[in-house]
């Protein structure tokens, strides 16, 4: 017999509670006679006072009413709109502290995921455990993977401390905002929290300054040029969303205009006015969505002005950006990431390497320089259309993209006889589908490299891999998006199997 029972707190209750972790979307994570509390801005460490204001059968949520009890690595977060964005969620946390949670976050999915034995020192962050609760539980859904936890345990990994940013500010390349109408005015910034009100805003402390600045003074023109702003609900008004991409390298800016219409009033004087304030624009796009969607793009996109691409470099790898195309948003980071991932994969100039998940091919022509040829399959036909253009400007002959899915496309080409020393996997958040971590441990190559966007997923393809005859020996957490939940990992195994 089955016995169900109450949740110990009821709505409005007062609560004092300690907060032992940090779940998914950056909320303390508060126990109350077993049952979750997630209180928004409660640090681990730290006990607080909170309102409850949702009550659910497992868990519910509080609003930080006091904070009775400090954490060390509680800061003032410096963003103005911190708490009505949620663009950021750790703000309020000291960088390094950041830094910290992140590796440790890595090596308790590692260890109760992935039942990997992590070897080293532990950070000791106190209690990840709810949030470590909350990856498993996602993975439950994820069904059709199942972790046989009899086979021998790793001998050890490595978890290196994550490789955070020296100025973890200004990181991001690529601003995207949402214009509207407030109050008879043009506004421009973020959807408030669960809404699609847009609120207006001037700076965000992420985004790199010259995007800020060309934001503010795109939403200035549009103003003063008396463009009206779509709305939404009533399907009408023109300007949609306000992009601009900014290389890092080279300085290029692109500005992309996206429109409920083709037609743009008074077209040249905008574009006469954005290249008056910014002489770091050499493109003025404009995309025209006239669909009800909240997909940002349209299908069609047009230069106004200038080049149809913005160049930026990855190292010494140039790439041509286009309006839509993907491009990773913390440059400085995706080199670390990307070197890390060079570094695992012990190229002399002889070896063969697949790269699965491979995007616009970033990864494939990093590699590519210290490889002997470098195959890349992603499922995006525009992502492998820019990946071959790519390759082609950088003068690059030893790569192959072809478009597909990974688990298709890798096993027809060890059927067509191709042999990888290296495959390296960088698969979206649900991780590496089962047919190709069967295929990669049929395949046999050398070294796996996995990139992760989520360590949980990491975690349960890591065990798979090892029972298939792989050893993990390293995963580097690199922190791509400081202030935020999120955190990428390179992974490094070797195959130790016996033939
Ligand atoms: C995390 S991104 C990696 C992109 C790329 N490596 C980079 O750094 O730019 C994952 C990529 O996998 C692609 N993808 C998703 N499912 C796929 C599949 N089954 N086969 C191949 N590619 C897939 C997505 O379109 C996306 O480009």
């Amino acid at each position: 017999m089955s016995t169900t029972k109450n949740p110990p707190v009821t709505k409005n209750m007062d609560v004092t509670v300690e907060i032992i972790g940090i779940g998914h979307s950056g909320e303390g994570v508060g126990r109350i006679n077993g049952y979750t509390l997630f209180i928004k801005g409660a640090l681990p460490g730290e006990k607080v006072r909170a309102k409850v204001i949702k009550v659910k059968k497992n868990y519910g949520y509080g609003k930080l009413l006091d904070i009775v009890e400090k954490s060390e690595s509680r800061t003032e977060a410096p963003c103005d709109i911190y708490n009505q964005c949620g663009g950021c969620q750790l703000q309020h946390m000291e960088y390094s502290a950041q830094l910290e949670w992140k590796r440790q976050r890595v090596i308790n999915n590692l260890e109760r995921i992935g039942k990997l034995v992590v070897v080293g020192e532990d950070v000791n962050l106190e209690g990840h455990l709810d949030a470590d609760q909350s990856d498993r539980e996602k993975l439950n859904e994820n069904k059709g993977k199942q972790l046989n936890t009899n086979l021998p345990l790793s001998n050890g990994i490595t978890a290196l401390p994550t490789l955070g940013m020296d100025n973890p500010w200004n990181y991001r390349n690529k601003a995207q905002v949402p214009i509207g109408e407030h109050e008879g005015g043009l506004v421009g910034g973020f959807y408030a929290q669960g809404s699609h009100r847009i609120i207006d805003m001037d700076i965000c402390l992420i985004q790199h300054d010259l995007n800020n600045d060309v934001i503010r003074e795109v939403k200035n023109i549009a103003q003063q040029l008396e463009i009206l702003a779509y709305d939404e609900v009533s399907h009408k008004g023109l300007l949609r969303h306000v992009v601009v991409k900014i290389a890092f390298h080279t300085n290029e800016l692109m500005v992309v205009l996206v429109t409920n219409g083709e037609r743009l009033p008074k077209q040249e004087q905008f574009i006469t006015k954005i290249r008056d304030k910014f002489s770091q624009v050499v493109s003025i796009c404009q995309n025209i969505n006239t669909k009800k969607t909240n997909v940002i793009f349209g299908d069609q996109t047009r230069t106004l002005w200038g080049k149809e691409v913005i160049y930026d470099y990855i190292g010494d790898v140039k790439f041509a950006i286009s309006a839509r195309s993907f491009y990773q948003v913390n440059p400085v980071q995706t080199k670390i990431l990307y070197e890390k991932a060079l570094e695992y994969a012990g190229l002399t100039g002889e070896e063969t390497v697949i790269d699965a998940y491979c995007g616009i091919g970033t990864i494939s022509l990093f590699l590519a320089q210290k490889a002997k040829k470098v195959y890349g399959v992603e499922i995006v036909k525009e992502a492998i259309e820019d990946a071959k253009i790519n390759a082609e400007l950088n003068g690059m002959s030893n790569v192959e993209f072809e478009v597909g899915k990974a688990e298709e496309v890798i096993p027809k080409w060890k059927d067509q006889g191709i042999e990888a020393d290296v495959i390296v996997v960088d698969p979206p958040r649900k991780g590496c589908d089962e047919t190709l971590l069967q295929t990669i441990i049929a395949m046999k190559p050398k070294r796996v490299v996995y990139v992760s966007c989520d360590s949980a997923t990491l975690a349960r393809d890591l065990r798979i891999l090892e029972d298939g005859g792989f050893k993990t020996e390293q995963v580097q957490p690199v922190d791509m998006f400081p202030h935020t939940v999120h955190v990428e990992c390179v992974g490094y195994l070797v195959y130790q199997g016996i033939d």
